[in-house]
């Protein structure tokens, strides 16, 4: 279904996020479940209020550690 909303890309999944004001977000997390793949490419579109969206690198040792934060 992502390829075909998005011709061309290798996402396996897609995410719709919507934010209804200043206080709505998503925390650091990893999007490491079993249902997005090994090698998950995860694209996301959000609704409502502007945000910023925030990687960061997860350490090879770390079982925490994420890959987005909205703020
Ligand atoms: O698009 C966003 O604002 C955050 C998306 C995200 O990290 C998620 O839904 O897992």
């Amino acid at each position: 279904m992502v390829r075909k909303m998005l011709p061309g890309s290798t996402f396996n999944s897609l995410l719709f996020n919507r934010y209804n004001g200043g206080n709505d977000y998503v925390g650091w997390h990893s999007d490491d479940e079993k249902l997005y793949g090994s090698a998950p490419e995860i694209a996301s579109v959000s609704f409502g209020c502007e945000r910023d969206f925030f990687l960061k690198k997860k350490s090879c040792k770390s079982s925490q550690g994420a890959t987005a934060k909205a703020s």
